[in-house]
C-alpha cells in the first residue's frame, strides 16, 4: 500500500539524508541516555549503530519513531522532523520497525497479526518474506519462541517494502541459520536500494554488513567511521615465529600494542609504518610472519577498554 508514500516522495529532497540527528538529547530523570548526538545515514547504506547494553541504542531507535520526544536536539526521518507528528506519521508509511520487544496482542495467531499491519500499510512481499523467515503463522503469540516472534516482527517490518527499516538487534534470538539468512537479506535489500539502520550489540555481525558504524557508549556517539577505514586505524594485528626465544626488551617497539610473547611466538597490534615493521622484524631469525587485518572487537576494546567485554559477544 504505497499510496501515502507515494503522495509525499515528490516533494522529498532526493539529496538529503534518509536519517539525520541534530544534537539530539534525551535525559530520563539523572540519566542522560543520548548526549548530543549528530550524524547522517545516507540512502542505500547499512548502518551498524553498535554499542554494550544500556549505552543509549533504543533511546535514538525510539527517539527516531517519535515513540518518545527529545529533550533536546532533534533528527529527520525521511525529511520529517520527528517533532512534528503529522510529517512523521506521513513518513512512517515507507518506515520499516523492527522494536526490541515486540508489542504483538498475544492472543492472535501470527496470520492474524500479520492481516492486522497489511490493513494498515500493504503486504506485497509477504509471501516472499515467509519464504525466509517462517514463524508458525496459526499459532498465538503467546505460545511463541524469542525466535519466531523474531521472525514474525521481520515480516511485519519488511512486508510493506519501506524504502528505510530502522531495525532494534534484528538478530537476537534468531539461530545462527537464520542470522545468516537475516544478513544476506539486509545485503540484498541494501543492493536494492534501500536504507538499513540497525543496532546491535553483536559485533561480528555489523562488521559483516555494515558499511558504515556508530559508536555510542554512555549515552554519547565515540565513533563514527565506515566499517574498511575503522579497520585500518586498528593497526595491523601480527604474529611473528621465532626461531628461539626471544627477551621482549629486545623485540619490542613503541608501535607495538598488546604484545605477548609465549616461547617462540610473539603477537602484536603494529599501529605503525609497515616498512618500519618489515625492517625491524628482518634483524631477527624468522620461521614464519602472518600480518592481518584486526578484528572490529580488538578495535571496540580501544573504545570501551574494560566495558568491552559487555559488548564482545
Ligand atoms: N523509560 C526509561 N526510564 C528511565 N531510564 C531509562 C528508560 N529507558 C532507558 N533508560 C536508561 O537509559 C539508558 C539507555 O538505555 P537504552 O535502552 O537506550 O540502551 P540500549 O543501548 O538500547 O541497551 P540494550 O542493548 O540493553 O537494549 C540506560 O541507562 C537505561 O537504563
Amino acid at each position: 500500500m504505497r499510496t501515502r508514500t507515494e503522495a509525499i516522495e515528490p516533494e522529498a529532497d532526493l539529496d538529503a539524508a534518509t536519517i539525520r540527528l541534530d544534537g539530539l538529547t534525551k535525559h530520563y530523570g539523572d540519566v542522560t541516555a543520548n548526549d548530543d548526538i549528530r550524524f547522517s545515514v545516507e540512502p542505500g547504506e547499512i548502518f551498524g549503530y553498535l554499542g554494550p547494553n544500556g549505552a543509549g541504542k533504543t533511546t535514538t531507535i525510539r527517539l527516531l519513531l517519535g515513540l518518545i520526544r527529545p529533550t533536546s536536539g532533534t533528527a529527520e526521518v525521511l525529511g520529517a522532523d520527528v517533532r512534528d507528528r503529522r510529517a512523521l506519521t506521513a513518513v512512517k508509511a515507507n518506515v520499516g520497525y523492527l522494536p526490541d520487544e515486540l508489542g504483538f496482542e498475544e492472543r492472535l495467531t501470527g496470520r492474524q497479526a500479520l492481516d492486522y499491519f497489511a490493513r494498515m500499510r500493504g503486504d506485497d512481499r509477504r509471501d516472499e518474506l515467509l519464504d525466509l523467515f517462517d514463524p508458525p503463522l496459526e499459532k498465538r503469540i503467546e505460545t511463541y519462541s524469542s525466535g519466531n516472534r523474531r521472525m514474525l516482527g521481520i515480516v511485519q517490518a519488511f512486508m510493506h517494502d519501506p524504502d528505510l527499516a530502522i531495525l532494534d538487534e534484528p538478530t537476537a534470538g534468531l539461530d545462527p541459520l537464520k542470522q545468516d539468512r537475516m544478513h544476506a537479506f539486509l545485503e540484498s535489500e541494501r543492493d536494492a536500494g534501500k536504507t538499513i539502520f540497525f543496532s546491535s550489540h553483536v559485533l561480528s555481525e555489523v562488521q559483516r554488513v555494515c558499511d558504515r558504524v556508530g559508536i555510542i557508549r554512555a549515552g554519547e556517539l565515540v565513533a563514527l567511521e565506515d566499517i574498511d577505514v575503522l579497520l585500518e586505524q586498528g593497526g595491523k594485528d601480527v604474529r611473528v615465529q621465532l626461531s628461539e626465544p626471544i627477551a621482549r626488551e629486545r623485540f619490542a617497539t613503541a608501535e607495538m600494542i598488546d604484545l605477548e610473547i609465549v616461547d617462540r611466538t610473539v603477537r602484536f597490534t603494529y599501529t605503525g609504518d609497515p616498512a618500519a615493521l618489515l625492517e625491524h622484524i628482518v634483524q631477527f631469525d624468522i620461521d614464519d610472519v602472518d600480518i592481518g587485518d584486526p578484528q572490529l572487537d580488538d578495535i571496540f576494546k580501544h573504545y570501551y577498554g574494560d566495558d568491552a567485554t559487555s559488548g564482545a559477544e
